[in-house]
């Protein structure tokens, strides 16, 4: 009888509410947390399907909000490699999500099983995590009634940063194959890190100390024990001083702090107290996205955003194969969206000579292009992205015969950038030492960094309207193909700025469409932006 059935018993326990349509958007499904049970529950099946679909091997659930406020709470899946889930296997989850009954659940469950030829026999393996808002036990309490409901075996992770738990699911997947990744523990994240940390670095110095700020979410608890594994300062090792580390009191999360609220205000932390030209960094609520940030000696602020770790990375990782005797056998690109700033992408292009990519925005576009490089760099402008290897560079890089000391050398560390940086996703903790080996190496304060060159002034702007879903784009979201007409107004405004450029979307994770628009000087940008926000309104409405 279809009633006694464990997946319906244990949905009655996490009714959908009735009113409500989800959707897996740009990063799974995000929401107040108070509407989510129903949807975590689901995502637990759907996490089960996708397991037996793929031989038993293990899918990855992370329980988390990042930059949002404490009160939300999202969900969102990781696949085998550590990577974003398959896109067309999103779709399946918003059908999940949106059953309107307990059996209707299971009947689409069902027919998944079998329009996806799922072997009902082969096991299900899940492994989780969250971060640190309040909501999280309870949506975990969902998701293992889902496990325990579709006989799914699963491994608790408890508190983890986002990268952590795709590092995990690709070192599960990998274990004991040519690709092994890393030993599956937190502790063998860290492990790794640090050695490669160490390795990259070698004998050069750190220009004194890294403040970072873990916008009171899960980072904070978990630099503090990667430090551990860090050679302290007084062993010429880096010192970071850790702040906005407090997750005893949840709705301090991304409470003026963090890297979102930095990358939004352009400001730094109303808590900051830096030092001029003192390096500073914010992470935001579950550690997958790195900003940087320094106040010169008039006290002006900067910002070092995605596109500068985007650029700073492809410049020295180039610089390094070619160094190692590599540079004409490793191809390294860099792929961005159209947030990008446009004087980060001429700087690729004209300075740096590489190939640059446009994708649509989410990281899940943007890494799928990087992988088409031998080493593809790529970072959204809010600081989320990460260099990805491919399996040839990795063996080129692996097996070459350095010529030289020189060679030697650059070879040594570029082998340890492969381990340092995490290649399953854009992460926050690896990406700062990434940033610190290499300012180190160059020599180089956030100065010298921020005079590679000058961006273009810029404003990004949010509008709510009736239906956001009207704004449909083309050409990776740089041109709108509807409403008709609004195109033509925005090509119309932007050829009267210099340098000017504006586009607008829908947001994937907001109910509201974003205005970008940058010019040749500050008040052309926010000109611009303003005239595009009309536009948007009354097309809107
Ligand atoms: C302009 C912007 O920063 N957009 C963000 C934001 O997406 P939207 O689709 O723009 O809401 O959230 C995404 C998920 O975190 C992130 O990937 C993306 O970069
Ligand atoms: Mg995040």
């Amino acid at each position: 009888m279809t009633s006694q059935n464990p997946i319906v018993l244990a949905s009655a326990k996490y009714p959908k509410p009735a009113e409500r349509t989800f959707q897996y958007g740009t990063a799974g499904f995000r929401m107040k947390a108070s509407l989510l049970d129903s949807v975590v529950y689901r995502v637990g099946l759907l996490a089960a399907l996708r397991s037996r679909k793929l031989n038993g091997q293990r899918i990855g659930v992370m329980i988390t909000a990042s930059h949002n406020p404490p009160e939300d709470n999202g969900v969102k899946l990781v696949d085998p490699m550590g990577e974003m889930l398959e896109g067309s296997w999103e779709t399946y989850a918003t059908t999940l999500a949106n059953a309107p009954s307990d059996q209707a659940l299971l009947e689409i469950y069902d027919k998944l099983t079998s329009d996806l030829n799922i072997k009902t026999e082969n096991k299900a393996r899940v492994v989780f995590a969250r971060d640190t808002r309040a909501s999280g036990p309870r949506l975990v309490s969902a998701l293992l009634a889902a496990l325990e409901a579709s006989g799914t075996e699963y491994t608790d992770y408890k508190l983890l940063t986002t990268p952590q738990l795709h590092y995990i699911t690709r070192c599960l997947n990998t274990k004991s194959t040519p690709y092994e990744y890393g030993e599956p523990t937190e502790q063998g994240y860290y492990q790794k890190i640090a050695a490669a940390f160490k390795a990259a670095t070698g004998t050069r110095k750190f220009n004194g100390p890294v403040t970072v700020d873990c916008a009171n979410g899960v980072g904070g608890p978990k630099l503090r024990e990667l430090i551990k594994y860090l050679s302290s300062a007084s062993e010429g090792g880096l010192e970071i001083k850790v702040v906005n580390d407090n997750v005893v009191e949840p709705e301090r999360l991304n409470h003026q702090c963090g890297a979102d609220f930095v990358k939004t205000n352009q400001r730094p932390p109303p808590s900051s107290h830096a030092a001029p030209s003192a390096r500073c960094a914010s992470l935001d609520g579950d550690a997958d996205r790195l900003m940087y940030y320094f106040n010169d000696s008039d006290s002006s602020f900067h910002l070092l955003d995605g596109d500068r770790i985007a650029t700073l990375a492809a410049l020295f990782i180039g610089d390094l194969a070619r160094n190692a005797g590599l540079g004409e056998k490793i191809k390294v690109g860099v792929v961005q969206t159209a947030y990008a700033n446009g004087a980060s992408t001429s700087y690729i292009t004209q300075d740096l000579r590489l190939p640059v990519v446009c994708t649509p925005t989410g990281v899940k576009h943007l890494h799928h292009a990087a992988t088409r490089f031998d080493v593809g760099v790529y970072f959204e402008a809010n600081g989320h992205g990460t260099v990805v290897f491919s399996d040839l560079a990795l063996k080129r890089i692996g097996k070459y015969e350095p010529q030289s000391p020189a060679q030697a050398s650059a070879l040594d560390t570029l082998r340890a950038l492969t381990a340092l940086i995490n290649q399953t996703v854009g992460d926050a903790l690896s990406d700062l030492l990434l940033v610190e080996v290499i300012l180190a190496h160059k020599a180089w304060g956030p100065k010298e960094w921020h005079l590679t060159y000058t961006d273009l002034p810029n404003r990004l702007g949010r509008i709510e309207v009736a239906d956001r879903n009207i704004f449909k784009t083309t050409d990776a979201e740089r041109k709108l193909e509807s409403p008709p007409g609004v195109q033509a107004q925005i090509d119309a405004l932007v050829g009267k700025y210099k340098n000017g450029r504006s586009f607008v979307r829908a947001s994937g994770t907001e109910e509201a469409v974003r205005v970008y628009a940058e010019a040749a000087t500050r008040g052309e940008a926010d000109d611009l932006a303003a005239k595009v926000a009309d536009v948007v309104k009354r097309a809107g409405v």
